[in-house]
């Protein structure tokens, strides 16, 4: 069943078209990658989806209701949740950082308390409960991050980068423990990224952006199968780079 759809969707800045795309359509329970060169509008893509921007023109649906993306309402806002590249930290315990959105949400305190628990667990870091938010690491922070989206049981969960700043073993991890995850809650999952080794590993479906519209979309494997003669030359180069190729040698 589709949770989530785009149709028609433009975005300009200041005259500039900065993303065309005609239709994406996930459905509950699909975890998609969203891959392209810098600038191609991957963010901006993300953010329509998260509908933290609202598009110049076109429709979203979200579980069979149409959008007004100029006016989310708060019921809708409650079922995602978005993790950025960059952590977001609040100037409070670890605790009281993963526990703020529930209480926006008003899940009542025993409730909060038990799920926050819950998610520290999950993410390992339980034991840095009452340590204040600005003394953790980069790798820490994000599996606070990370606790934080999932304490609000989102059915979409909207990610940009979320590993980009993280060592390789914490981002190995990280990425094993969030895949097991979003399988066993059934979340959808929207994922950007440079790394195609991360989306293989999180996503079972690509969508591949250049210059602002979607090239190719279908399952990982087949859009890396058979690219697309304008997302050959983007896929190949990673393809090089993942064999240790010089990219100017042919
Ligand atoms: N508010 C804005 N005003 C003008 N141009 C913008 C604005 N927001 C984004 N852009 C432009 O839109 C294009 C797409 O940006 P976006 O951040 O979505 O790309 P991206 O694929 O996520 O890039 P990167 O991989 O570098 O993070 C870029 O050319 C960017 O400069």
């Amino acid at each position: 069943m589709t949770l989530l759809q785009l149709e028609a969707i433009s975005y300009q800045k200041q005259n500039k078209m900065i993303l065309q795309v005609d239709e994406l359509s996930l459905k509950r329970g699909d975890h998609i990658g969203i891959i392209g060169p810098n600038g191609a509008g991957k963010s901006t893509l993300l953010n329509i989806l998260a509908m933290l921007e609202p598009p110049t023109s076109g429709t979203i649906t979200f579980d069979g209701m149409k959008i007004n993306p100029n006016k989310i309402p708060i019921s809708l806002r409650h079922r995602t949740a978005s993790v950025f590249q960059h952590s977001q930290r609040f100037d409070m315990t670890v605790f009281q950082n993963v526990a703020l959105g529930l209480k926006i949400k008003g899940i009542a305190k025993n409730e909060r308390e038990q799920r926050v628990h819950e998610w520290l667990t999950r993410f390992r870091i339980d034991h840095l409960s009452n340590e204040h938010a600005y003394n953790l690491s980069g790798g820490e922070a994000q599996r606070m991050n990370l606790a934080r989206a999932f304490a609000l049981e989102p059915e979409a969960l909207f990610m940009d980068e979320p590993f980009s700043a993280l060592d390789a073993p914490t981002k190995a991890s990280l990425m094993y423990e969030l895949k097991s995850i979003l399988r066993e809650r059934d979340i959808t999952a929207i994922f950007v990224s440079h790394d195609l080794l991360e989306i293989e590993a999180m996503s079972e479906k690509l969508a591949v952006i250049i210059d602002g519209r979607i090239i190719q979309k279908g399952n990982v494997r087949d859009v890396l199968n058979a690219p697309s003669d304008i997302a050959a030359p983007f896929l190949h180069a990673w393809n090089q780079l993942k064999q240790g190729l010089d990219p100017g040698v042919q």
